[in-house]
């Protein structure tokens, strides 16, 4: 099995429910969607997808937010906190010195939560719902166990998450908490905290809701189409490159099943699918290096280290949906370094778009990429910023100037602000 562009639609197996059924990526075997709990293939232990019978085109979607797309999804309703619709920014000043016909900035930030984690989870807890569980799991960065906390009290859900303890920015443990999840500190690192997850959830202590779940890449998918569908109504044309951050490869897996629908479906063209191209912090690359050694698996790193904490991820367990997508669509995969990260940040905050440092390493890639000459001038880019600003908002200060101390009187401030 290989998950390609030019893939036939899949014939309709009997297990199928009102045209929705799961599959596994590697055998092909196919299950109910909703009879069973399960994230991965009973025989093999390969990766779901959810399928479908039909596939809709721009013209049947209507609405807005997430469940505008409700056609391309396996549920027609959700839990939702009015997710999704999120602005796709114009940002003159680094289009200028990136030096690339146009930049835009889709900025997942401006979601509930405050990520694209939200997408996701109004899918993933209106499965949990028709599944009938009642205690959801993740491990996190943040931005999972935020969102989780909030869609599932929404829901009326229990929420446990496990975090690394120590590595996890202010913001998002705060959300966690005020949201009422229970929140276990895990000895270990993001890698570790999802080992222990996986087991639970096989035991059945409780529904995971990481993206290993596949019905909530389902709910990521409507970035991508968001995107074409916002640049094919400002510039008559879809973009030539999505430039993403990488952690566990959920986005890079659910834009490009979002974009093999729409070629499925007739809607594009695969000579008009864009580019995917992932972005690592040097210190957690393990996709780049097997974008860059051609290699069919990824290898998983142990010691992850790097200042965007959202994605200090070994091990991202998406690889194996995500490399066919970087691959097919001749996008590429690019490490940056933390100092690269503040500074692209610095760049997105003059602009006045406000990301935590994961996001704005889309932006620092993307850089890196038209330096190098690997993204041409004549592109039409969108990069993804998928958190924030006040989700970490130590760095934030740390990028930012200091206060500067003044007397408590107008001359004294004018005196101050004159020198
Ligand atoms: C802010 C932020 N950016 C990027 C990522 C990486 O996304 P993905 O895991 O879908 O690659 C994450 C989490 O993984 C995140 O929280
Ligand atoms: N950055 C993520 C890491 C977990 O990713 P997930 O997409 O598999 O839930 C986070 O915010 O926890």
């Amino acid at each position: 099995m290989s998950l390609s562009l030019s893939a036939e639609q899949p014939a309709v197996p009997a297990d199928a429910d009102d045209g929705v059924w799961l599959e596994c990526i590697d055998c092909g075997a196919t299950f109910a969607p909703f009879e069973d709990v399960r994230y991965t293939c009973d025989d093999c232990d390969g990766l779901l997808e959810v399928r479908y019978a039909d596939h809709p085109t721009f013209d049947d979607f209507e609405g807005r937010g997430v469940w505008r797309y409700a056609d391309a999804l396996p549920l027609s309703e959700g839990v939702t906190a009015q997710e999704g619709a999120t602005p796709l920014y114009e940002v003159p000043r680094l289009e200028e010195s990136i030096g690339v016909q146009a930049v835009r900035i889709k900025h997942e930030g401006m979601n509930p939560t405050g990520s694209f984690k939200d997408r996701g989870m109004t899918v993933g807890v209106a499965v949990a719902t028709e599944l009938g569980v009642d205690r959801l799991a993740c491990a996190s960065t943040g931005n999972t166990s935020a969102a989780l906390a909030a869609y599932g009290s929404r829901g009326g859900m229990e929420t446990l998450v496990l975090l690394p303890a120590g590595k996890v920015a202010a913001g998002k443990v705060a959300q966690a908490s005020l949201h009422g999840a229970r929140i276990l500190e895990v000895d270990g690192n993001f890698d570790a905290c999802l080992d222990i997850v996986q087991d639970l959830a096989q035991q059945g202590e409780a529904y995971l809701l990481n993206s290993l779940n596949p019905f909530r890449l389902e709910g990521q998918k409507t970035i991508g189409l968001e995107i074409l569908e916002a640049f094919r109504e400002d510039y008559d044309a879809f973009p030539d490159r999505i430039v993403l951050p990488v952690g566990n490869a959920g986005n890079t897996a659910a834009l490009y099943k979002a974009f093999r629908e729409l070629v499925q479906a007739g809607a594009l063209a695969e000579s008009e699918v864009p580019k995917l191209t992932g972005v690592q912090a040097e210190g957690a690359a393990p996709m780049v290096e097997a974008v860059e050694n051609g290699a069919d698996e990824v290898r998983r790193w142990d010691d992850v280290e790097t200042r965007a904490t959202a994605i200090r991820i070994g091990n991202p367990v998406n690889a194996p949906k995500a490399l066919p997508g970087i691959r097919e669509t001749g996008g590429t995969a690019v490490a940056v370094s933390d100092a690269a990260i503040t500074e692209a940040q610095r760049d997105l905050a003059s602009e006045g778009v406000g990301v935590e440092p994961a996001s704005a390493a889309s932006v620092a890639g993307l850089r890196k990429l038209r330096a190098e000459g690997i993204v041409d001038d004549d592109e039409r880019v969108a990069c993804l910023t998928t958190g924030h600003l006040l989700k970490d908002p130590d760095a934030a200060a740390a990028a930012g100037s200091d206060p500067e101390p003044v007397p408590a009187e107008t001359d004294g401030v004018l005196d101050h602000v004159q020198n």
